[in-house]
């Protein structure tokens, strides 16, 4: 068994992102800047939110971090936003998800400029990733994709199973992983709520994603022997023996699924430290207008 590396692979992306930045500005270029907006206090999104903006820094970017009450309205919020739109400054625009229930998220993210859509969630973004086209790929699956790559999983004509259908991340990667680019090539079948006998479905996986927040829903039994397994999960449970009183737990049963896997991610330090990187990864390609235009 093989563990996925997650931080280290992070890490790697980070260093070669950063010299790529400190090129940029060896040949006066610009430098990329990101934008972040945080609305209320949720501990969660904020630690996110926190660690994206250190990873700009780390790396060379500039960034901007917005963080508003829980009670602006949207119409305030979409404003902020249209003026970001027109500030060229700014290379990548993010709102961390989710937002107060009074705000509408498909609302912010369709006011959102696609060309300064780093975390590639406007519909425009959405449609190029289906359609083939240049798009900026949301970046957990991204995260994903490079894990597979820079472990050179073969992914062609195996089985992907997905469970979860999220925008974020189930709907993204199934679609990823079936295309005729490597990673993928694959044979995927998306898993849900609603499916009739998942472990009937999740035993026939060569590669098993799941991504529903659901802690230890995978166990041995569901998974067949040999198996990739990425495992996107991470809720908090309350762990009393830590100073903080909680810790992260997977959607996998790890200790006693890991022994049967080929290659397995932890959970932390697997899928979650990719995600900063490959908003990184965006970032750069929105400065260098890579994507659009
Ligand atoms: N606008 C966005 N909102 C949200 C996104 C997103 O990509 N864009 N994804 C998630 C939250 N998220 C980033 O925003 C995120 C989740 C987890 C991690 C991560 O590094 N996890 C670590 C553990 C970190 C910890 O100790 O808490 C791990 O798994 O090892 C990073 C980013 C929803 N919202
Ligand atoms: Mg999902």
């Amino acid at each position: 068994m093989i563990l996925l590396d997650g931080k280290k692979t992070s890490e790697a992306i980070q260093r070669e992102i950063a010299a790529e930045v400190a090129d940029i500005k060896a040949k006066g270029g610009k430098v990329p800047h990101l934008a972040a907006i945080l609305v209320g206090h949720d501990g969660g999104s904020m630690t996110y939110v926190n660690n994206k903006v250190l990873a700009c820094e780390n790396v060379g970017f500039e960034s901007t971090l917005l963080h508003y009450e829980d009670d602006i309205t949207e119409e305030e919020l979409l404003n902020k936003i249209r003026e970001i739109n027109q500030d060229d400054t700014i290379d990548g625009l993010i709102v961390q998800l989710p937002l107060p229930r009074h705000i509408s998220s498909t609302r912010v993210l369709e006011v959102l400029d696609y060309k300064k859509d780093v975390d590639g969630f406007h519909p425009l973004n959405v449609g190029h990733m289906v359609a083939g086209l240049p798009a900026y790929l949301p970046a957990t699956p991204y995260g994903i994709l490079q894990l597979l790559e820079r472990y050179n999983i073969e992914t062609k004509g195996k089985h992907c199973v997905v469970v979860g259908r999220s925008n974020i991340v189930g709907t993204p990667i199934s679609i990823l992983m079936s295309k005729c680019t490597y990673p993928g090539e694959s044979t995927v079948t998306i898993c849900h709520r609603n499916t009739v006998d998942l472990a009937h479905h999740t035993r026939q996986a060569d590669i098993l994603i799941v991504a529903v927040g659901k802690p230890g829903l995978i166990t041995a039994d569901m998974v067949k022997e040999g198996a990739v397994v990425i495992d996107v999960g991470t809720t908090r449970v309350e762990d009393a023996t830590r100073a903080r009183g909680w810790r992260l737990r997977g959607d996998v049963d790890f200790d006693h699924v890991a022994p049967k896997c080929s290659y397995i991610t932890p959970v932390p330090g697997g899928v979650g430290p990719l995600t900063i990187a490959m908003l990184l990864k965006n970032t750069l390609r929105a400065a260098k207008k890579e994507v659009h235009d």
